[in-house]
């Protein structure tokens, strides 16, 4: 009987287990997490939940792929394959192989790297349908073994020739790559919206252009108020890291740039608001329409919301936000945090209280943009395309503005009401032709 635990039951491993013993009966799968798991939400009758182990627990101070080999390592009583699901530095099945093997009582392992791709709001079609599925181990007889048993696992429901085998550097880089890749096209994206916007053209003509060339292809070319989420900046910024280990420091410029694009894409959109709106936002009621970093997720991991919001709230704008799904707990506990400081954890940093008090959070758009001096559209949720806008319209001092950050609004029409309307990459109203498109 094959049995297959998962330490950490989060966006990836819970839906990741659950589809596992949804296609593979005869498989035992269990879970263990230290904290309350996702899997809840998604099919949970499936799985016997693990309650937070000792183990898991005694370890959870420690970097979560260390803390989880020696808890193996603690309690692994035969033979076992590890395999890395978590998008780890390269080199870290190196690590954990020290860890197990140094620590092991005679039991063998073998590591895999088996990088999930999928991408949030869309997990369970991703799992089911992926591009690929990328198994790296050792080339040595143990490693083939191990990546051909993991390879029948996932042959339950994905054709052989999407199950990709490689060594496990090339696992374990492949992802980091894969994202950068990602991050990278939406930052040269967002840089020509930039120029769309000085030269009259329109991003939405030219990612369509550029796409139709079947060496480009058309996803993953809309232009936006900048990437986020919670892998795309942290994992550039490992890739950096690795390359400037490796005596890289180009290398890790170029990738660096990826990062520092998308920074100046959410300042340029908070330079925008605010120079249209008569060089200052100071004490106007601002909307903020979505919080998440994308549409059809609670989660606001690195969302650009977050840097927006602040930049208004550096210029005393008062905020009211609504998002379909995120919490006024979670928009108030991401406001008050300073930005993350890689070196100092999210424990160690002092909260902020300061401009939160200018912050209000609704459970309707039309609530938040009652009185609203400015609108930003912030998340690309569908029902901001069907908002009646005149009737907001009507509910704001005039000149009323929609700055959209996710090209979601009909300009036209909107302009046609009466709106001053920015979208992102757009010829530009001529209200903001001569503004200027940086505050100094
Ligand atoms: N979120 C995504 O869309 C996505 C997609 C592909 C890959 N990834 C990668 O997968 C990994 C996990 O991401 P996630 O979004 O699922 O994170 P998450 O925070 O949702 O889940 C991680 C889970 O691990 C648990 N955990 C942490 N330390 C533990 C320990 N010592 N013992 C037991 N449980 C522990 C946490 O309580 C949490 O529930 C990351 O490396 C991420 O980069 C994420
Ligand atoms: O054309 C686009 C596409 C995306 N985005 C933004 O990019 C960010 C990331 O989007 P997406 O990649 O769809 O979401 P994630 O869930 O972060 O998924 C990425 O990160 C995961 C974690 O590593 C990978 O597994 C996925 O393959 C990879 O797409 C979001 O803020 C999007 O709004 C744009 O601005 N323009």
């Amino acid at each position: 009987m094959v049995k297959i635990c998962c330490i950490g039951a989060g966006y990836v491993g819970g839906p990741t287990m659950a589809v596992i013993a949804l296609k593979c009966p005869e498989i035992e799968v269990a879970v263990v997490d230290i904290s309350a798991p996702r899997i809840n939400a998604w099919n949970s009758d499936q799985l016997p939940i693990y309650e937070p182990g000792l183990e898991a627990g005694k370890a959870a101070d420690l970097t979560y792929w260390e803390s989880a080999a020696r808890m193996i390592a603690d309690v692994s009583t035969s033979d076992k394959i590890v395999v890395e699901k978590s998008t780890v530095p390269v080199k870290t099945a190196e690590a954990i192989e020290k860890i197990l093997t140094h620590n092991r009582k005679g039991i063998n392992f073998s590591i895999l790297s088996n990088p999930e791709f999928l991408a949030e709001g869309t997990a369970i079609k991703d799992l089911f349908h992926p591009d690929r599925v990328l198994i790296g181990g050792r080339e040595t007889p143990e490693g083939t073994k191990a990546i051909q048993a993991l390879k029948d696992v996932y042959a339950h429901w994905v054709p052989v020739d999407r199950i990709l085998c490689t060594n496990l550097w090339s696992a374990e880089l492949s992802k980091l790559a894969a994202n950068a890749f990602l991050a990278q096209r939406i930052s040269s994206v967002n840089a020509m919206s930039a120029l769309c916007e000085a030269t009259g053209a329109d991003i939405s003509q030219v990612s369509h252009s550029v796409g139709t060339d079947s060496r480009i292809g058309p996803k993953f070319l809309n232009a936006s108020v900048g990437f986020g989420g919670s892998c795309f900046q942290k994992d550039i910024l490992n890739l950096v890291y690795i390359c400037e280990c490796n005596g890289l420091p180009e290398v890790a410029n170029y990738w660096k740039q990826v990062i520092k694009v998308n920074d100046y894409q959410k300042t340029r959109f908070v330079n925008r608001v605010v120079s249209s709106m008569f060089n200052t936002v100071s004490g106007k009621k601002i909307a903020v329409l979505g919080f998440a970093f994308k549409k059809d997720t609670g989660d606001t991991r690195e969302t650009p919301a977050i840097d927006v919001c602040k930049g208004l709230l550096g210029d005393r704008a008062r905020l009211s936000i609504y998002d379909p799904q995120v919490t006024e707990d979670q928009i108030f506990r991401d406001l008050s945090m300073k930005k993350f400081d890689w070196d100092h954890p999210a424990h160690l940093q002092p909260m902020s209280p300061t401009s939160v008090k200018q912050v209000s959070v609704t459970w309707d758009a039309y609530e938040a943009t009652k009185d609203a001096h400015g609108i930003c559209v912030l998340t690309e949720w569908d029902e901001f395309k069907n908002l009646d806008y005149q009737r907001i319209y009507d509910n704001m001092p005039k000149p009323a503005f929609v700055f959209d950050g996710r090209n979601v609004v009909d300009v036209e029409k909107l302009r046609k009401i009466g709106f001053i309307v920015y979208s992102i990459g757009k010829p530009l109203d001529p209200w903001l032709k001569d503004m200027p498109a940086v505050v100094a």
